[in-house]
C-alpha cells in the first residue's frame, strides 16, 4: 500500500480517488483555494459536491493551507488534479513545499507555448521546479478518454500513462489498475500531451455541426447533421497527426485513446463542444462567453488563444505545414479575431 496525495479537488482529481482507494492506497485529497467548499463537505460527510458522490472511506480531505501536512514525508505519489489555469499556482506550491523530490503524475490538459514550439506541461513543471529549487522531479501524465463522473461511479475507463521514464510510467499503471480502470503504457509524452490538449480545441469544431443544425431550416425528413460532424472529426484527426509529428510524437497516440478516443468522448458533451454548438448557431466566442457560457472555463478555447502565436510562427517558419491545418487556422481565427467560425470544407485533406 502506498500513500497518494492529490492536489486539486475538482471533478477529475477527486474521481482519481476511486481507483487509488480501490487499489488499497491511502489517499489525501487537497483542495486549492478555489475548492474550500468541496473540502469542507469531504471532511464533514465524505460527499463531493460537484461529482455528487460519496468518496470512498479512507480518503482524507485537506484545505489548501494544509498541503505541507498532507504531503508529509511519506507521500509516494503526488497527483496534480488542477486544470491548466492552476498550473502556475501548483508550481508555486511545489516550490515552497517540497523538501525532497516526490514522484508526480498530472491529469492536467494543456500546452506551454514557447517561441518556436509547444512544450508538454509535465516537462514545463519539471523544468520550473528544477530552476527554482534544484530538485529533479520524475513526472508522468495521464491522457486518454476519461469522464470524471463516470470514473466516480466505477464505469469501465481506459487511459494512457506516459513518461520519459517508461519503468516509472509502468509502475504507475500497476499502482492504479483496477477491474474498471485500465491504464496503458506510452513513452510518447509529447504526442499524448498534444492529443490531450488539442482534442478540447478540435471538439469545438466538431460541436459546430450540432449547433449549425439549429440554424438551418428544418427539412422534410428532419435530417440531422452527423455527416458534417464526422468529416470535421476526420479532419481533426489528420491535423492532430500534423501537430504531433511536428513536435516529434508518434501517430499511434493520435489514432489511439489519447487522440481519437478522447476526441470522441469530448465531442459528445462538455464545455468545449458547447462552445462549438454556439459558434454553429452563429455566435462568436466573445458573445458566447458573455452570454450562454458566462463564467465557464473552456480549456480548448483558452488553449487556442494561448498557443496561437506559437503555431502561427511555426507555420511562417515552415516547421508546421499551414496548408495541412485548415481547421486549426479556422478555429484560431474564430477565437483570436472573435469572428464567425467558417469551416473550410474545400481545404480539408483529399487523400
Ligand atoms: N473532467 C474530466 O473528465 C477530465 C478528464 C481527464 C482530464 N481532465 C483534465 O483534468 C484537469 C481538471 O479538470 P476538471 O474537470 O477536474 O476541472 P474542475 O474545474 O472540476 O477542477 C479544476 C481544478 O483546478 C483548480 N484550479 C482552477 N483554476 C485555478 C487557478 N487559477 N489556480 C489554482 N487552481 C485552479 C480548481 O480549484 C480545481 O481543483 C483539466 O486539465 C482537464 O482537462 C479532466
Amino acid at each position: 500500500m502506498s500513500t497518494i496525495t492529490i492536489l486539486g479537488a475538482g471533478v477529475m482529481g477527486s474521481a482519481m480517488c476511486l481507483p487509488a482507494r480501490d487499489c488499497g492506497h491511502a489517499v489525501r485529497l487537497v483542495g486549492t483555494h478555489l475548492d474550500t467548499e468541496i473540502i469542507d463537505s469531504v471532511k464533514a460527510t465524505g460527499r463531493h459536491l460537484k461529482l455528487n458522490v460519496r468518496l470512498p472511506d479512507g480518503v482524507t480531505g485537506y484545505q489548501h493551507d494544509e498541503f505541507a501536512k498532507a504531503l508529509g514525508t511519506d507521500t509516494d505519489l503526488l497527483l496534480l488534479g488542477i486544470s491548466s489555469a492552476g498550473v502556475a499556482w501548483a508550481i508555486d506550491r511545489l516550490c515552497e513545499t517540497l523538501k525532497a523530490p516526490v514522484p508526480v503524475v498530472m491529469i492536467t490538459k494543456g500546452m506551454h507555448p514557447e517561441e518556436s514550439r509547444l512544450t508538454a506541461l509535465p516537462d514545463r513543471v519539471a523544468s520550473e521546479v528544477k530552476r527554482r529549487t534544484g530538485l529533479d522531479l520524475r513526472l508522468a501524465a495521464i491522457g486518454g478518454p476519461c469522464i470524471a463522473g463516470e470514473l466516480a461511479v466505477r464505469r469501465q475507463t481506459g487511459t494512457v500513462i506516459t513518461a520519459h521514464d517508461l519503468p516509472f510510467a509502468q509502475s504507475l499503471c500497476d499502482m492504479l489498475e483496477t477491474d474498471y480502470y485500465h491504464p496503458r503504457l506510452s513513452g510518447d509524452v509529447i504526442g499524448v500531451e498534444i492529443c490531450a490538449a488539442f482534442k478540447n480545441f478540435f471538439a469545438i469544431g466538431v460541436g459546430w455541426a450540432a449547433g449549425h443544425l439549429e440554424k438551418m431550416a428544418a427539412t422534410e425528413n428532419r435530417a440531422f447533421n452527423h455527416n458534417a460532424a464526422a468529416i470535421i472529426f476526420d479532419q481533426a484527426i489528420r491535423e492532430l497527426m500534423v501537430l504531433v509529428r511536428a513536435h516529434g510524437g508518434t501517430e499511434q497516440s493520435v489514432w489511439g485513446m489519447p487522440g481519437a478516443g478522447d476526441l470522441y468522448v469530448t465531442a459528445q458533451a462538455g464545455r468545449n463542444s458547447r462552445l462549438g454548438n454556439n459558434l454553429g448557431r452563429g455566435l462568436t466566442y466573445r458573445q458566447t462567453k458573455d452570454g450562454p457560457m458566462k463564467g465557464d472555463t473552456i480549456e480548448g478555447a483558452e488553449l487556442g488563444v494561448t498557443v496561437a502565436k506559437t503555431l502561427r510562427a511555426m507555420m511562417k517558419a515552415g516547421t508546421l505545414d499551414a496548408k495541412a491545418l485548415p481547421l486549426t487556422n479556422a478555429l484560431l481565427d474564430a477565437l483570436t479575431n472573435d469572428s464567425a467560425l467558417d469551416i473550410p470544407w474545400a481545404q480539408f485533406h483529399r487523400m
